[in-house]
């Protein structure tokens, strides 16, 4: 893969999580039902973000659990014959909340069909919302994010990769081409 462009530093990406957190504030009025629920890898410590800056500006803390859609991935028979099914509990009970969805990025809108299967099968929350850091467009089904860090036009010839601190050791979001 070949280094295109790098399109957020960890100020750009600092910012981005402040407005999400003001956003999901504002919209929900309040965060007094409010859970945020991490897809897996990265979307976990962004939810966790997210977390702190909701709590520097209501000084109250919201739930945050996390989803590993592994074994929902409606296209993981392309991936290998025999998929190993991975648990996907969450700790938190989901009955009545507004469950914020949270991801690194957003493209097809498969994994995020994935993760609402999941949380649908774990109990009836009263809504579901979504929030990126970066939407690259190309969807292949009617999903939407709520918030939107980000939106980067790309082409499917090009490939996104954020880097997060907890996991990468940096914060930045490039843009290589495949
Ligand atoms: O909208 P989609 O087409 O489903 O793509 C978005 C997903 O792809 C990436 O995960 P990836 O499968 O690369 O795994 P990773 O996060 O563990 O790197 C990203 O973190 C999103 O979860
Ligand atoms: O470009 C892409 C597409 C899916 N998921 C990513 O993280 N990047």
């Amino acid at each position: 893969m070949e280094f295109k462009a790098k399109i957020m530093d960890n100020k750009a990406i600092d910012r981005s999580l402040m407005r999400l957190a003001h956003e999901i504030i504002e919209r929900n009025r309040g965060i007094e039902k409010v859970v945020l629920v991490g897809i897996k890898s990265r979307g976990i410590p962004l939810a966790n973000r997210i977390c702190d800056k909701i709590a520097l500006i209501e000084n109250q803390r919201v739930p945050v659990d996390q989803l590993d859609i592994t074994m929902y991935r409606d296209d993981l028979t392309l991936k290998s014959d025999r998929p190993e099914v991975k648990e996907s509990a969450l700790n938190i009970p989901i009955d009545g909340k507004t469950i914020i969805l949270v991801d690194d990025v957003i493209y097809t809108g498969r994994t995020v069909r994935a993760a609402m299967d999941a949380l649908m099968q774990q109990g009836r929350p009263s809504q579901i919302q979504l929030a990126v850091l970066v939407d690259r467009g190309h969807r292949e089904l009617p999903i939407r994010p709520d918030f939107v860090g980000k939106n980067v036009p790309t082409s499917s010839k090009e490939n996104v990769k954020v880097k997060i601190v907890e996991i990468d050791g940096m914060d930045e979001v490039c843009i290589y081409q495949k």
